[in-house]
């Protein structure tokens, strides 16, 4: 797949110094400034006749400052894309347009390519697919203007369009309005006592694959070992449904993860065919999708009905510090949403919000722990390190089952974090500008890579509305302008400070930020200032970050500490195993490894 190559003269707009009607006939010539100073080029040359009367039809306009995104902006930044590329006009947003193979985008490997461009075409860079754009931004100061300092400017954009089917108004794809009152409900539920609660729930459950795990033979694949672990937790937490995936295959195990394949197909299909009548009956997997959604839909239906009968209402801090979590039988998350006084939420609602927990916090663990099991086989050190610190604080080789353990398992909590760091789950998050705006100057760095009139030059992009945007997540993660060595599994690099003096734009990572202060289990977005954000950043910061953080690490200290385990079977050396993405990063070819009980 070959985009188009820009013309020579593809200019950013920070590089124009005038406009001239140099002919006296209209036609504009822009003189630009740049390293070598002599780009002219011919406004709308090789467009057609009837350009310029197609774009005063009333359609094509585009909304006011402030007011909903229509059509007419989506369009007018086809325009001024075809203009860049084929008329020779000059960039509307300032972004390098990135050119050259991106055969990943259909073999699933799309942010190893965006990767690449970051190397090429530098922080902010803009990706065409025909006449559709993304701006593409990998740096942490950019990130942090979009996720954080400017977050309103910015809505979910593609994925909320590609989600609503399937997680309706739930956190992820929510509207402002619902998505407002919705996270004010939601946040609450996740209070200390019930994460304690669940951390003796995850360490019941790493028990039951522990066991099951020593009575298999032969190469077992750990990925959907973890899966299915993850699986199991996450519909205990959310509405108390146990689908003892560890132990036996099942229908609604089988819909469940049927459903998050389709979310993941959805995000890497460049259109949308299952909006196109009739697609949702005549296309097999739509049909099935629809199937799978229903037998999903019943479960948790039957599920909110059963919380609703048995409603107690009490004020959140009543439900926080009052309830006996320890003992109830249900302490899951729909129980809370359904008790709250003054949440009255609609079983539709709950449902949106059931399901979108359900896909959030399923595969997302999974592969965190893939990973860490992936890249522990290959440091033996660093495993036997950790096997030091897991002996000493679980002396008994029961999984961790309080707060107090996983606080001091902090090398496994690296692990988890540095897993996350160089697997970030997902790669890229996807944005939209809700209106015009400009984005803070970004250095382009030094970089050998780059072409020479982009090399050391500033890059500032004026975002148009309606303009798309990826976070290069991963691009950010594995930058050596934020961490040494990037592509070395290191959780020790957590330990210390650091900062790039070339880099004034980022404030640098600092322990001090996040060790030792109350609740935080990893380093987090403000301590590495965007140079390492796992769960997002600003207002739509993930809700289950430390429920996932001690899941992961409950998890994974059960299973190291019990565990010895190599490459075997399909993947017998890492190289086989391979990468693959949807809205996770998981493996090719599975984990496949031989798993014997530990070697005293
Ligand atoms: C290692 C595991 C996890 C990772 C890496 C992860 C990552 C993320 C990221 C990066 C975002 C931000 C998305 C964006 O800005 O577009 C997010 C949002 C979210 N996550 Fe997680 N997540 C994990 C586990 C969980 C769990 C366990 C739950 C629920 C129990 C959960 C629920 C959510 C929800 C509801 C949102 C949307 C928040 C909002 O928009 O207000 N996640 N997650």
């Amino acid at each position: 797949f070959v985009l188009p190559a820009p013309k020579p003269s593809t200019i950013l707009r920070s590089q124009v110094e005038d406009k001239v009607d140099a002919k006296g006939d209209g036609t504009m010539l822009y003189n630009v400034k740049g390293p070598t100073n002599t780009a002219k080029s011919d406004d709308e040359e090789g467009l057609p006749w009837w350009w310029d009367g197609f774009w005063a039809l009333p359609f094509t306009e585009s909304g006011k400052p402030g007011t909903e995104l229509k059509l007419g902006d989506t369009m007018r930044i086809f325009k001024s894309n075809i203009e860049q590329i084929y008329g020779d006009a000059p960039s509307a947003d300032g972004a390098p347009l990135a050119e050259g193979d991106i055969s990943g985008l259909a073999d699933g490997t799309l942010y190893l390519g965006l990767h690449e461009y970051a190397r090429r075409f530098g922080p902010a860079y803009k990706l065409c697919f025909g006449p559709k754009s993304f701006i593409v931004l990998s740096d942490a100061s950019l990130a942090r203007y979009v996720l954080a300092t400017n977050n309103k400017g910015y809505n979910k954009g593609v994925l909320a369009e590609i989600l609503e089917d399937i997680m309706g108004k739930g956190l992820i794809p929510a509207d402002p309005v619902t998505w407002t009152s919705r996270r004010r409900a939601i946040v609450p539920a996740f209070h200390k006592r019930w994460l304690q609660r669940m951390i003796s729930m995850f360490a019941l459950k790493v028990d039951v694959l522990n066991d099951d795990l020593k009575t298999t033979s032969g190469p077992v694949d750990l990925e959907e070992r973890f899966g299915s672990l993850a699986l199991d937790i996450i519909g205990s937490a959310v509405f108390n449904y146990e689908f003892d995936s560890t132990l036996k295959p099942s229908k609604v195990v089988q819909a469940a993860i049927d459903t998050l394949r389709e979310a993941e197909h959805r995000s890497m299909t460049p259109a949308p065919y299952w909006k196109i009548p009739g697609a949702m009956q005549l296309v097999p997997r739509q049909r099935a999708f629809t199937a799978n959604m229903n037998l999903l839909n019943d479960q948790l239906n039957n599920a909110i009905a059963g919380a609703f009968e048995d409603r107690v209402e009490m004020d959140t801090e009543d439900l926080q510090e009052n309830m006996d979590y320890e003992t109830m039988e249900n302490p899951s998350l729909l129980r809370f949403l359904v008790d709250q006084r003054g949440e009255e939420a609609t079983g539709t609602q709950l449902r949106d919000d059931l399901m979108t927990m359900l896909i959030a916090g399923h595969e997302t663990t999974a592969s965190a722990l893939t990973w860490c099991v992936f890249e522990l086989a290959q440091n033996p050190g660093l495993l036997a390190e950790l096997r030091e610190e897991l002996d000493k604080v679980l002396p008994d080789g029961k999984a961790p089952a309080t707060r107090e353990q996983i606080e001091a398992l902090q090398l496994t909590r690296l692990t988890v974090a540095e897993s996350l760091r160089m697997y970030p789950q997902p790669p890229l998050l996807i944005r939209r500008a809700v209106d015009d705006d400009s984005l803070p100057a970004a250095r382009m760095p030094d970089s050998e890579d780059l072409s020479d009139d982009l090399r050391n030059n500033d890059v500032e992009v004026k975002m148009q509305r309606a303009s798309d945007v990826f976070i290069a997540v991963y691009s950010i993660h594995r930058s050596p302008r934020y961490w040494p060595e990037p592509d070395k599994f290191d959780p020790h690099r957590w330990l210390k400070p650091y900062k790039n003096p070339d880099e004034p734009n980022w404030a640098g990572y600092d322990p001090d930020k996040w060790m030792g202060s109350i609740g935080t289990l990893y380093p987090t977005e403000t301590a590495t200032d965007f140079a390492f954000m796992p769960f997002g950043g600003g207002a739509r910061k993930c809700v289950g970050d430390q429920f996932a953080m001690m899941e992961a690490t409950v998890a994974l200290a059960g299973f190291l500490r019990n565990y010895d385990f190599e490459f075997a079977g399909k993947t017998d050396t890492p190289d086989k195993v391979g990468t693959n993405t949807g809205a996770t990063i998981h493996t090719r070819n599975g984990l496949w490894m031989t798993v014997t009980e530990r070697s005293k």
